[in-house]
């Protein structure tokens, strides 16, 4: 990279608009969305979509609610051509959706579109030409009354066509491609001629759609243009004022949302921002926008795995796991701190009523778009004890005293830093069923007991039982005030060890009576050593004399 850019690259300048009244305004509704993930998507791809790849993508955009869809450039593929012809003559297209194609501002290709459109019951004819200094110059070496004739050569032929076909109900859409580095009185001068050549009404309707084909500026420079762009042209009322954006400097979100701010009433892009380069505007990054401050998109991804699923497979690229509310991971904290807030807020949005999404880090519900809560948490060597007790409480219902949610903690983390991986959820339960004995080769493990004296507070209790220690069977004899003194004595007779119950919770492992028990003992042993021990049974007393020896192996160990 140059050391001085400014000798290579000159920023671009400001528009001048001191009254500018976009920055005041806020979204309140969804814009008309139009996807061109069939046209601008397509041509972008490294092999463009067969038939078969395109009528999968159009009937998922349908059944997402897309009432507008631009399906091909029909005079560019014999592929194009004929899958419009298949929509139409197999009468594919619902009622409610208008399909859109594209065509240069050729005699010769505008023909060939018409011919596509034969029988349709409605239509956006789509015509474009480059207006922008550059594209003048460069690629088309025209002036710009020269560049004004094209469109309105092509927009007054369009017209003669649509009205030689008058069962179609048909919209015109002209878009000044490169608007966005076009002179904006250049940009107005050339639609109010399109306009003028096409005279919109309610019979006629046109879209005059401004590009960002290029992005170029920020999102508020190309807002002010839309702004400025709407407040002058003549026929406001008459025309719909769309916006198509690139993703060129990654601003490509934010300026179709500045833009509808600015007067844009239409919305072109692709799902998850397929297209040229870096991709158009990305559409469920917009609607989902508008989802989570609670306004309606009119668009449904209720099942965003199986969109991404979709979509992947006809473009034959992948969606990024951070893609935004649809990538894989966009749901999951993997660090200690935001796992800690997430299981708070989960907790606390279970207590309260009022339906209203409020947790830490996750700005949209996973359930809203079909993902399920398992992925929230995931536990490596950056996750906390929160993140591990919540998938523990999850998966397996268990709800560790703090104490013991910092003691496991320490030891996933031991062994997530030797394995340099990510600990999933059955790897942990695996850890910890070893690390406390609930598995079948415990250390020390409780063949049978009985209890004495239990009922009367006067008189001592009695335990005795036998414990296996590797081959060794070990009797277990001792007296307490109560059954869980009993078995320390016994304990601390047997292995000759120091014992003292530091705390003791429990709790059952489910709703109904025929549910577990899961005891978790804190004791203190040699050297003020404190460590827990946890036991499950479906016995209430069995569970705290499991945790118990499972503390006692954990010290003799
Ligand atoms: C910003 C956008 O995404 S616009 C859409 C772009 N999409 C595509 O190009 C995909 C489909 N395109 C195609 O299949 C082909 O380009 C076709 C069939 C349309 C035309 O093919 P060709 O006739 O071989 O021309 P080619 O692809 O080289 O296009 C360049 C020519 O079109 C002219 N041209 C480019 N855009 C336009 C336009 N909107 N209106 C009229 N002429 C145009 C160029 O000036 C150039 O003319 P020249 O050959 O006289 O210099
Ligand atoms: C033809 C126009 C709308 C286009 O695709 C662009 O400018 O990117």
């Amino acid at each position: 990279m140059l050391k001085r850019p400014q000798d290579k690259y000159r920023p671009f300048p400001a528009v001048s608009l001191p009254d500018r009244q976009w920055p005041s305004r806020t979204l309140t509704h969804a814009p008309r969305w139009c996807s061109t993930d069939l046209r601008d998507g397509n041509q972008a791809l490294i092999e463009p979509m067969n038939a078969e790849r395109k009528a999968r993508f159009f009937n998922l955009l349908v059944a997402l609610g897309f009432k507008e869809i631009e399906v091909a450039f029909p005079s560019a593929s014999q592929t194009d051509f004929d899958f419009v012809r298949q929509l139409i003559e197999q009468r594919r297209i619902p009622e409610d959706v208008c399909i859109q194609v594209i065509t240069q501002a050729r005699e010769d290709l505008i023909r060939r579109t018409f011919e596509s459109l034969r029988e349709a019951p409605q239509a956006i004819v789509h015509l474009y030409n480059a207006t922008a200094p550059l594209f003048r110059e460069v690629v088309f070496r025209q002036d710009k009354a020269a560049t004004i004739d094209l469109a309105v050569r092509g927009t007054r032929l369009i017209r003669q066509l649509c009205e030689a076909q008058p069962q179609t109900r048909w919209t015109y859409e002209y878009s000044p491609e490169t608007f966005c580095f076009t002179e904006l009185e250049f940009a107005l001068e050339i639609c109010e001629a399109v306009a003028e050549a096409w005279q919109p009404d309610a019979q006629r309707p046109l879209i005059l759609n401004l590009p960002a084909t290029v992005e170029v500026s920020l999102p508020n420079v190309y807002a002010d243009q839309i702004e400025w762009f709407c407040r002058r042209f003549g026929a406001r009322e008459a025309v719909t004022i769309s916006v198509h954006p690139h993703n060129d400097r990654g601003t490509g979100v934010a300026c179709a949302e500045q833009a509808q701010l600015a007067g844009a009433q239409r919305v072109e892009g692709c799902l998850f921002g397929n297209g040229e380069r870096t991709g158009n505007v990305d559409l469920v990054t917009l609607a989902m926008n508008l989802y989570t401050q609670g306004i309606d998109p009119g668009l449904d991804f209720s099942d965003m795995r199986e969109v991404v699923r979709l979509v992947e497979a006809c473009n034959q690229l992948p969606v990024h796991p951070r893609h935004p509310y649809a990538g894989e991971l966009v749901f999951t904290a993997f660090s200690g701190s935001h796992q800690d807030a997430i299981k708070k807020g989960f907790a606390a949005q279970a207590e309260r009523s009022d339906g209203l999404w409020c947790v830490p880090y996750l700005p949209l519900d996973p359930a809203d778009v079909g993902c399920s809560y398992e992925a929230v948490i995931r536990v490596n060597s950056q996750s906390g004890k929160g993140g591990i007790a919540w998938l523990l409480e999850q998966d397996h219902g268990l709800r560790l005293p703090r104490r013991l949610q910092m003691e496991f903690s320490r030891i996933v983390q031991l062994r997530a830093d030797e394995t340099g991986r990510e600990q999933s959820s059955a790897q942990l339960w695996q850890l910890f069923r070893q690390t406390y004995g609930l598995h079948g080769q415990a250390e020390l493990s409780l063949l049978d007991y009985r209890i004495s004296g239990s009922g009367d507070a006067d008189r001592l209790h009695g335990f005795s039982g036998q414990v296996r220690r590797r081959d060794e069977v070990i009797s277990l004899q001792g007296q307490g005030n109560g059954a869980l003194s009993a078995a320390v004595n016994a304990l601390r007779g047997a292995f000759d060890l120091q014992l003292e119950i530091l705390d003791y919770q429990e709790h059952s492992l489910g709703r109904d009576t025929a549910s577990r028990a899961v005891s978790y003992v804190e004791c203190r042993g040699p050297e003020g050593r404190s460590l827990f021990g946890v036991g499950i049974d479906s016995d209430a007393t069995a569970s705290a004399i499991r945790a118990l020896i499972s503390a006692t192996a954990r010290l003799l160990r």
